[in-house]
């Protein structure tokens, strides 16, 4: 091979690795085969291959120490045609226009998949909230608010907590929002405190879907749940109480891991004592010595792996030295399409994200539904109708893959794209 053809070969390749790691890219490529399949027009396509709406803000902050520091944030809103759009805020480093972007589709393709009457929205800020106080992420929060108060609303796009934001971040923003509307609005904003308007259940919701999402993957690989080793990555909201559900299930969570690191214990780890030992951002890997790196986690011997942290974890490089026979992605986006691939050649299940974490944005949804009659449901009755939304969620998804003998990720869009793209239509969109 000639050095010239050697070059081209290597940037191709360094160009379809790109592409995979393109969360964007990639949302687009798997819509358009979905539409495809549904026998859409490439003018549907067009329409919601891209968010109706997408505003990047300019915040600036008060620190602690006087200076002014200027934060870059997001929403982005996909399609409206079904209701108002909902979905989640993120504060973290790196947080970029694309991905926020990729996150609002996937939150219309969630909202599809468990029929909420929602589109997709979702928001993020540049910002390390790991080394803020207290009072700048308070001012940062509201500062959002501020800058996006002109199209959200409780009946335009009701935001939510997402990676390093929560319930006390989610009352400053409804606070906010408040005092410029000029009423209390508590269905502004899901996954806020209780005794502010808050869901019963909300906290565990997502964490409680991907649950019920494995006890139906395990079922269908003609597996135990109890006794199965189990490997989570992150150990924030989500995989923090994942791994409560699974351990009080019987199954043995063998290794938990945060942004630093993780520990691994073939014999099962203490999760009530983790659960106790992590920090408000789901970090406790620093108070043990002998730690694992993220890379090695995935890598580990187990039946079942959950990517419950960020995304592009699983890609062409390591999808080959996964062990587990079962992948459930409670993160969004953890898998690059490359390696949905070659997992599913493998005969892995892959339960997608989409599916596995719509439990955060069904008891939303709850909680929405709860400020806007005034009457609140006890937590028996959120646990019941969210496990009647992902049971049926998965069964959809899983008989749709079989019937289309495509991999549950193209069935999920198939699925999740559906009442979006028919919305659209019966408006006359398209
Ligand atoms: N909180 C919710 O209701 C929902 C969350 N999700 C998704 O679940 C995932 C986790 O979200 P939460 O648990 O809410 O966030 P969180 O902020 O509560 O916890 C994040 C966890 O991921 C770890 N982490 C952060 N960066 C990492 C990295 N580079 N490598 C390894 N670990 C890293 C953190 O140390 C922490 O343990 C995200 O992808 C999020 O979008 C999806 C649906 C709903
Ligand atoms: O609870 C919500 O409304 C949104 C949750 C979310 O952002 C997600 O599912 O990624």
């Amino acid at each position: 091979m000639s050095a010239n053809t050697l070059a081209n070969e290597i940037k191709k390749e360094q160009q379809q690795e790109q592409e995979s790691l393109n969360l964007f890219y990639s949302t687009q490529t798997v819509i358009q085969k979905a539409l495809s399949k549904l026998g859409y027009t490439n003018e549907m396509f067009e329409l919601l291959k891209e968010p109706i709406r997408m505003l990047t803000v300019r915040i600036p902050v008060r620190m602690d120490d006087g200076s002014v520091q200027i934060f870059t944030g997001y929403r982005s809103q996909h399609n409206d045609a079904v209701g108002p759009t909902k979905g989640g805020v993120r504060f973290h480093p790196e947080v970029d226009e694309e991905e926020v972007k990729a996150l609002s589709i996937w939150m219309s393709l969630k909202c599809g998949i468990t029929d909420l009457p929602y589109g997709g929205g979702k928001g993020g800020i540049i910002c390390d909230p790991r080394k803020m106080s207290f009072r700048e992420l308070e001012r940062l929060s509201r500062g959002y608010v501020r800058a996006i108060s002109q199209i959200v609303g409780p009946t335009k796009d009701i935001p939510a907590p997402d990676v390093y934001t929560n319930s006390q971040i989610m009352a400053w923003m409804m606070d906010e929002y408040s005092r410029l509307r000029e009423f209390d609005s508590p269905a502004f904003i899901t996954g806020k405190p209780i005794v502010l308007g808050g869901s019963k259940g909300r906290e565990t919701a997502t964490a409680a879907g991907v649950t019920i999402c494995i006890e139906e993957a395990v079922k269908k690989k003609g597996m135990e749940l109890k006794g199965a080793r189990v490997v989570i990555q992150g150990f924030g909201n989500a995989g923090s109480y994942l791994a409560k559900f699974l351990h009080d299930a019987g199954a043995k969570v063998v290794a938990v891991s945060d942004v630093y690191g993780g520990i691994y214990d073939p014999d099962g780890l203490d999760i009530n004592y983790l659960l106790d030992k992590r920090d408000s951002f789901g970090t406790f890997s620093k108070l043990f010595d002998n730690t694992i790196t993220n890379k090695e986690l995935l890598e580990l011997e187990c039946d079942i792996l959950v990517p419950a942290a960020i995304s592009n974890q699983i890609t062409a490089k390591n999808a080959a030295n996964i062990k587990a026979a079962i992948v459930v992605e409670a993160a969004n986006g953890p898998t690059t399409l490359e390696a949905t691939h070659i997992l599913t050649e493998r005969g892995i299940l892959l339960v997608p994200d989409i599916l596995a974490s719509a439990g955060g944005v069904t008891v939303s949804y709850f909680e929405w539904v709860q400020n806007n009659q005034g009457y609140y449901w006890s937590e028996e009755e959120v646990k019941e109708k969210l496990a009647a939304v992902m049971t049926q969620s998965f069964d959809s998804i899983y008989n749709t893959a079989e019937a289309h003998e495509v991999d549950m990720r193209l069935a999920a869009y198939m699925v999740g794209i559906k009442k979006v793209a028919e919305a659209s239509r019966f408006r006359g969109w398209v």
